[in-house]
């Protein structure tokens, strides 16, 4: 079902065109809703944002926060960025080197036309909220990296924005800050009213902190909906990646897809025509010489490249189609998994998941 207009807090089409490149982003966000925004490099998340924060003017198209017009080409209309109510993290957090945590926090709200001491007791309310009152007085070079993350969202957070900005919030934090870290950030979304967008490389914080992601490649969307839908259900290369799983495209029989003139695979479901058929690489098992009696899709193989994924191996195998699969030490012993190695590759079709790729 779709959502009524009057639901949506930012409503926006954002076209923006550099050189050859162009962003072309249809873009809608409902108070209290957090949408990642997620693609390759290069694909136009960073245009899209600096389009947002009014560092980027549109080249056409629309974007309105609350139903007032922030930049609409057509109709000349621009809203300078200091003029637009925004809060916005970045993943290296450009706090100011020679203001405390205090008056880092306080700055947006002065600006915003608090007075000092009313901003003062607005930022060391934040500061509280995130823990780091004790921290109040600390310059940003006397604080953790997790820390000053906090206090840069607390600042971002502090003038109360209609919407909030994301960059990378996590990027530069080590693993076991940035899971805390993730944690808080969580907390404080949910209880965010403003709409908020988080551009991510990191699957894993676009799953846990946002409600709908959205994929984009080369400045268009790819796919879009919640994490439940696009993990079972990649429609690109990119996302089956960031999502973890093989895919490929082919046509559908019934349960049987060709995926080449000389290769197919027996899946789980039935369907009739184009269809894309994703597996898991932990579902994939190697052997060294072929399985027999076994109503398995089994195919000859040879071993591309190794990598530790985990607790397990991560192989990628070149042969009829290019694989990903995951073993377990124990099963790695058994086989010699050096690089252009040959072996057998095996997926039961109950594992597999078939879907129509119209
Ligand atoms: N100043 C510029 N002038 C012309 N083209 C630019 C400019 N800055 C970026 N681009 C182009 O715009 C496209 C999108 O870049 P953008 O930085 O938005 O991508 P991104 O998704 O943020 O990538 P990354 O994940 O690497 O940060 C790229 O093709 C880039 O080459």
């Amino acid at each position: 079902m779709s959502e009524p207009a009057g639901a949506r807090l930012l409503d926006a089409h954002l076209v923006v065109e550099r050189g050859d490149f162009r962003l072309d982003l249809p873009l809608t966000i409902n108070p209290g809703e957090v949408v990642a925004l997620l693609g390759p490099n290069g694909a136009g998340k960073t245009t899209a944002l600096r389009a947002l924060a009014g560092l980027l003017p549109l080249s056409a198209g629309h974007l309105t926060l609350a139903g007032r017009e922030w930049d609409h080409p057509d109709r000349r209309v621009w809203i300078p960025t200091e003029r637009r109510p925004i809060g916005v993290v970045f993943q290296d957090y450009l706090l100011f080197p020679h203001l405390t945590a205090l008056d880092n926090v306080a700055f947006g709200p002065r600006r915003h036309g608090l007075g000092r001491q009313q901003a003062r007791q607005r930022a060391a309310d934040w500061l509280t909220r995130m823990g780091l009152a004790a921290h109040a007085r600390r310059k940003p070079r006397q604080l953790s990296g997790g820390q000053a993350q906090r206090v840069a969202l607390a600042r971002a957070l502090a003038v109360e924005p209609a919407l909030l900005l994301l960059d990378e919030p996590l990027a530069a934090l080590d693993a076991g800050t940035r899971l805390d870290t993730r944690a808080q950030l969580h907390r404080h979304l949910a209880a965010h009213t403003g709409a908020t967008l988080l551009v991510t490389h990191d699957p894993l914080d676009a799953l846990v902190l946002a409600d709908r992601l959205v994929i984009i490649e080369d400045g268009h969307v790819v796919q879009e909906g919640d994490a439940a839908t696009i993990t079972a259900r990649p429609r690109t290369d990119y996302v089956a990646r960031l999502v973890g799983l093989n895919l490929y495209r082919g046509r559908a029989a019934g349960q049987r897809v060709r995926l080449s003139a000389d290769f197919g695979l027996t899946t789980g479901d039935r369907h009739d025509g184009e269809v894309f058929v994703a597996f898991p690489p932990s579902a994939v098992a190697l052997h060294p010489r072929q399985p027999d009696g076994s109503p398995r899709n089994t195919w000859p193989a040879t071993i591309a490249g190794v990598q530790r994924h985990g607790d397990n191996l991560r192989i990628q195998l070149n042969g009829p189609i290019e694989v990903a699969a995951d073993v377990t030490p124990a099963a790695a012993a058994q086989l010699r998994l050096v690089p252009g190695q040959r072996v057998w590759a095996a997926v039961k079709a109950a594992e597999t998941r078939a879907y129509p790729a119209g």
